[in-house]
């Protein structure tokens, strides 16, 4: 296993749709590289929560981008303690509802939010003095496109929402996921990806450069080496 700090500070983009693993192991592999991590999604739900809380109206695009600007948004980037704030409201718990989760495609969608965010992306990243590690949907396409590793994640759609129906159920309270559950579960997903594949201003793509990882077979342990080996070859090179 590796542990050891970067000798120079890497960037690696972890793109790809929900589901296939790039928070858990972009967290893990950040940790174990001594690097920093950033979850970009948590970034657009953030946003789309402060939206939803402001009362913004998120499917008048004119609406959502008279007030993107106006909430201030700060992402702790310790693999092991990953946090996110918007106007100093903790909003790690909220952001994971089905109410962001449903919102967030229209809200991401819109073009100043994305310059605004992607503004903040690089900033982070440029002071990560000991590398980074970016996940999302366009960090290897448009925000780092100069990353110097940039893996593609995928795994089936059955997969993912099996995977995401887990994990929604073994949260506190939450009931166990049935096979309707998981049914819902991947119509969302889908619909979600379609909307983040579809839209106009950096759309979820793999960049040409980018390796790509089918993780439906492999367990997260293997995920993991595979991005450390990745980052590792990058390193000799
Ligand atoms: N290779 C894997 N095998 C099994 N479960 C996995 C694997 N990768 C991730 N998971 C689990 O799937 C769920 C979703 O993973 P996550 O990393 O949040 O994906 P993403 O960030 O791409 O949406 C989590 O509960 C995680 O523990
Ligand atoms: N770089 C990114 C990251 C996320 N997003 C948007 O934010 C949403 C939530 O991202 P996420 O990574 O938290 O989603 P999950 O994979 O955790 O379900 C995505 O569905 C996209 O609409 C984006 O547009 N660009």
């Amino acid at each position: 296993m590796s542990t050891s700090v970067a000798a120079t500070p890497v960037v690696v983009a972890i793109d790809g749709p929900s589901g296939t693993g790039k928070s858990s192991t972009s967290k893990a592999v950040a940790a174990r590289m001594g690097m920093r991590y950033l979850d970009t999604g948590a970034q657009y739900r953030a946003i789309t929560w402060w939206m939803l809380h402001a009362g913004v109206d998120i499917d008048d695009p004119r609406a959502v981008a008279a007030a993107a600007g106006k909430p201030s948004i700060v992402s702790g980037t310790d693999p092991l303690a990953p946090s996110i704030t918007i106007d100093g409201t903790d909003v790690a718990a909220p952001i994971r509802g089905e109410r962001v989760t449903g919102a967030v495609s229209a809200v991401s969608a819109v073009p100043e939010v994305r310059t605004l965010i992607t503004d903040l992306q690089r900033s982070i990243a440029a002071e990560a003095d000991g590398g980074i590690v970016v996940e999302g949907r366009d960090i290897g396409t448009t925000v780092l496109p100069d990353a110097d590793v940039k893996i593609f994640l995928t795994a089936s759609p059955e997969v993912r929402a099996a995977r995401r129906s887990a994990e929604v159920s073994g949260r506190a309270g939450a009931p166990a996921a049935g096979g309707a559950d998981v049914a819902a579960t991947q119509a969302a997903l889908l619909r979600r990806d379609a909307a983040d594949s579809g839209r106009k201003t950096s759309p979820l793509a793999k960049a040409g450069d980018a390796t790509e990882v089918d993780t439906s077979e492999l367990t997260l342990e293997q995920v993991i080496e595979c991005v450390v080996t990745l980052i590792e070859e990058r390193g000799r090179r």
